[in-house]
C-alpha cells in the first residue's frame, strides 16, 4: 500500500517521516518541484529505517506524478508558509495556483485516493481541492482541527499540570489565528469538566493560546511550525489506513451539518477506510453556535477569492 506526499519541505517531510516511523504504508512517495530535493529527503529518511526499526520504503521523485500512481492517500503539503507577522490567509494568491494543479495531478494517477489537504489557507484549499478534484465529499479531509486540538490539550495539560494525555479537548471551526473555536465547555481532565479545576479566566488565556499557537510557533521559528503539523498530518493518515473509525477534528464539506451548507470548515469527524465517515453533533450551545457561524462566515469570504 502507498501513501503519498507532495512537498517534500518541513511539513511534507514530517508526514514522510512519522509515517515511515510507524510503518503506515510498504512505500511513501514523496513529491517536490525543486529539482532533487525530495530524492534527497527520502534518501536521508531511508537511511533511518535500521536506527529506528521500520521497514517502509520512502521514494523521492521531482515532478513526477507516475510514481504516485495508486496511492491510498494523499497528502498535499505543497506551497508557501508564512513568515512573522503574517496570517495564513495572505499565503492564497501564490498556494492557490499550486494546489490546483498538485491535485489535478494526483487525481490523475490515483483515482481512488483520499486527499488530505494541509497547505494554508487550509480550509479554503480543502474546498478547492474538493471542487477541482470532483472526489466524493467524504474522500477530502483538510487537516487543521486535528493540530489544533492536539495544541488544545497541551495548552490545557500545562494549565493543569498533567499529563496531555489524560485530558480530552476539541477544536472546531476555521483554522485561522481568529476563526477557531476550542470547545472548553466540553473539555475533561480524566472524564470531569476541565471547568472544575480552572477559573474561567485561565481557560479564557488557554483558548486564547490555542488559536495563536501557529503564529506563536512562526514568532518563534522565523517560518511555520512542522513537528505537531507532521505528526498531526500522518494521525489522519493512521486513522484512514488502518480504519480506526477514530473521532478527529477535521475541516470537511459541508450539507447542512452544523447549519452550513458548500463549504469545508472543522467539524467533529469519525475518520476510516473511506476517508470521513460521519459527521458528529457535538450539541453546541447558542454561544458556540454563534462563534461557529462567524467562523464559516469569515471562511466562506476566503472562499469567494477562488475562482471555480
Ligand atoms: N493545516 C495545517 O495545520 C498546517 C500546518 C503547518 C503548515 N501548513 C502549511 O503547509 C504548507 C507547507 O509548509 P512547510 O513549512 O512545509 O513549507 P516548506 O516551504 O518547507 O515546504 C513546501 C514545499 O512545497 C514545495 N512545492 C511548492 N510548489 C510545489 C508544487 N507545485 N509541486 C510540488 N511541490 C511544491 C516547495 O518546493 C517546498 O519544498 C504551507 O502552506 C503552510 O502554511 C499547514
Ligand atoms: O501557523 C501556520 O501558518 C502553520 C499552521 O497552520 C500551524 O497552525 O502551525
Amino acid at each position: 500500500m502507498k501513501v503519498t506526499v507532495v512537498g517534500a519541505g518541513n511539513v511534507g517531510a514530517s508526514v514522510a517521516e512519522y509515517c515511515a516511523m510507524k510503518e503506515l504504508a510498504d512505500e511513501v512517495v514523496l513529491l517536490d518541484i525543486k529539482e532533487g530535493f525530495a530524492e534527497g529527503k527520502a534518501m536521508d529518511l531511508n537511511q533511518c529505517a535500521t536506527l529506528n526499526g521500520f521497514n517502509t520504503k520512502v521514494v523521492g521523485t521531482t515532478g513526477d506524478y507516475s510514481k504516485t500512481a495508486g496511492s491510498k492517500v494523499v497528502v498535499i503539503t505543497s506551497g508557501i508558509p508564512r513568515k512573522p507577522g503574517m496570517t495564513r490567509e495572505e499565503l492564497i494568491g501564490t498556494n492557490v495556483g499550486i494546489v490546483k494543479t498538485v491535485t489535478e495531478n494526483l487525481i490523475k494517477h490515483s483515482p481512488d485516493a483520499i486527499l488530505v489537504v494541509i497547505s494554508n489557507p487550509m480550509d479554503t484549499m480543502t474546498y478547492l481541492s474538493a471542487k477541482s478534484s470532483g472526489l466524493p465529499k467524504n474522500r477530502v479531509i483538510g487537516m487543521g482541527g486535528t493540530l489544533d486540538s492536539s495544541r488544545f490539550r497541551y495548552r490545557l495539560a500545562e494549565a493543569l499540570d498533567c499529563n496531555p494525555n489524560d485530558v480530552q479537548g476539541v477544536v472546531i471551526g476555521g483554522h485561522g489565528d481568529t476563526t477557531m473555536i476550542p470547545l472548553t465547555r466540553l473539555a475533561t481532565y480524566n472524564s470531569t469538566p476541565v471547568s472544575n479545576y480552572l477559573s474561567e479566566e485561565k481557560l479564557e488565556e488557554v483558548a486564547k493560546a490555542t488559536m495563536v499557537g501557529g503564529a506563536t510557533l512562526t514568532g518563534l521559528l522565523g517560518t511555520s511550525a512542522w513537528y505537531a503539523p507532521g505528526a498531526a498530518g500522518a494521525a489522519v493518515v493512521e486513522a484512514i489506513v488502518r480504519d480506526q473509525k477514530k473521532l478527529m477534528s477535521a475541516s470537511v464539506y459541508l450539507e447542512g451539518e452544523y447549519g452550513q451548507e458548500d463549504i469545508c470548515v472543522g467539524v467533529p469527524v469519525i475518520i476510516g477506510k473511506d476517508g470521513w465517515e460521519e459527521v458528529i453533533d457535538f450539541k453546541l450551545n447558542d454561544e458556540e453556535k454563534a462563534k461557529f457561524e462567524a467562523s464559516a462566515a469569515a471562511v466562506r469570504k476566503m472562499n469567494d477569492a477562488l475562482e471555480l
